[in-house]
């Protein structure tokens, strides 16, 4: 399963917002319409945006190659800029924008506008790319965290759709059931955006990857049952001392296996720890229009003038995390020194610095 898809041209993104009963691809072929599509949430999860702000930077590239080099270095940083802000809380988006703009500032200044539009462009697949082997990566550290077949509760959707391709938490069940060591997944439904219920329930129907969607507020009862081994979750930014940000509802199953001993586990790569941030204090949450908790598919729930708050995201503890799955290896018991080790280990240069 793809849902973003580069031709050379354009960048084809498949409508999550239409997603499952719709499979509509969106051609975008300037950098507006990619931050547009991004900001709408036709494309989303972390790694995801993270590629097709990077395409969106190729986009706005390849519109320039006649300028000169000042004005082509001109025009192409401010729609960086203009990517940058589609979404606050996944770093992703800034990592892939930073290394585009490397990419753009290690040319000399006479350097030709169609030189650097080749280059940025080949720094996209490169961003695209990597994200694959990465997701694989870490759905091998994963796995290998689990000698006997498991119940795993996640929430919601970091698979293919979330990612260029495997998915980071859903890379790990993915390939759990590859290795024959899983039993079946609990999937969040995900209020009020329904990644679960739409997406992630999408893609394990896809490869027939025993699952079972619940509501957000059945996770107690089925830990309270003895019915999760385990909670495996992505991440939209990880800080210094590994507190991290998920989509909301992820902080809650944190609470709730801590009081039920389970291991809780979130899976990303090197790409989403923002080692800037001292603390999850310090990670900017998105809200997002409060029509989508008052409103399913255009339609009212709630009386016509609710009141309602639609936070995006929440921040876990980092006491709160067994450990940090990553593609070079796992961070256990993630804490300011944990994080500190791991990250001398893997070098500055892979992180955001
Ligand atoms: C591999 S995706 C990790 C996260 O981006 C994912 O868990 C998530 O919170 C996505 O939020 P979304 O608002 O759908 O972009």
């Amino acid at each position: 399963m793809k849902a973003i898809e580069w031709t050379g041209s354009v960048l084809r993104l498949l409508d999550q917002r239409l997603l499952p009963h719709d499979q509509v691809w969106i051609d975008c072929d300037r950098a507006e319409a990619v931050a547009k599509a991004i900001v709408d949430m036709v494309v989303r999860g972390a790694p995801a945006i993270a590629a097709a702000a990077a395409y969106g930077v190729t986009l706005e590239a390849r519109s320039q190659t006649a300028a000169s080099p000042a004005a082509f270095r001109q025009q192409v940083e401010a729609v960086m800029q203009q990517l940058e802000q589609t979404r606050p809380t996944a770093v992703n988006l800034k990592w892939a924008l930073h290394r585009m703009k490397a990419v753009l500032q290690a040319f000399p200044a006479d350097a030709t506008a169609a030189a650097m539009a080749h280059a940025l462009e080949q720094e996209a697949n490169q961003i695209a790319s990597e994200d694959v082997a990465t997701n694989r990566a870490i759905g091998e550290v994963g796995a290998a965290l689990f000698a006997n077949p498991v119940n795993i509760l996640t929430h919601c959707n970091t698979g293919s759709l979330a990612t260029v391709g495997y998915g980071t938490a859903l890379g790990v069940i993915r390939r759990l059931h590859e290795l024959r060591r899983l039993r079946m997944v609990w999937v969040d439904e995900t209020r009020p955006y329904l990644q679960g219920a739409r997406l992630t329930a999408f893609e394990l129907s896809a490869e027939q990857i025993p699952y079972r969607l619940i509501t957000d507020n059945t996770a107690a009862y089925l830990m309270q049952q003895g019915a999760v081994d385990a909670v495996i979750v992505g991440a939209d930014r990880i800080a210094r001392n590994g507190d991290t940000a998920n989509k909301i509802g992820t902080y809650g199953l944190a609470v709730l296996c801590q009081h039920h001993h389970i291991p809780f586990y979130v899976a990303a790569p090197l790409s989403t720890f923002d080692w800037s941030l001292a603390s999850g204090q310090d990670i900017p949450i998105e809200t997002r229009n409060a029509a989508e908790v008052t409103h399913l598919f255009g339609r009212a729930l709630a009386p016509t003038g609710a009141e309602a708050l639609h936070v995006a995201f929440d921040v876990t503890p980092h006491s709160l995390i067994t450990a940090i799955i990553t593609e070079a290896g796992v961070i256990e018991q993630p804490a300011l020194a944990s994080m500190q080790a791991f990250r001398r280990r893997v070098g500055e240069a892979e992180g955001k610095g």
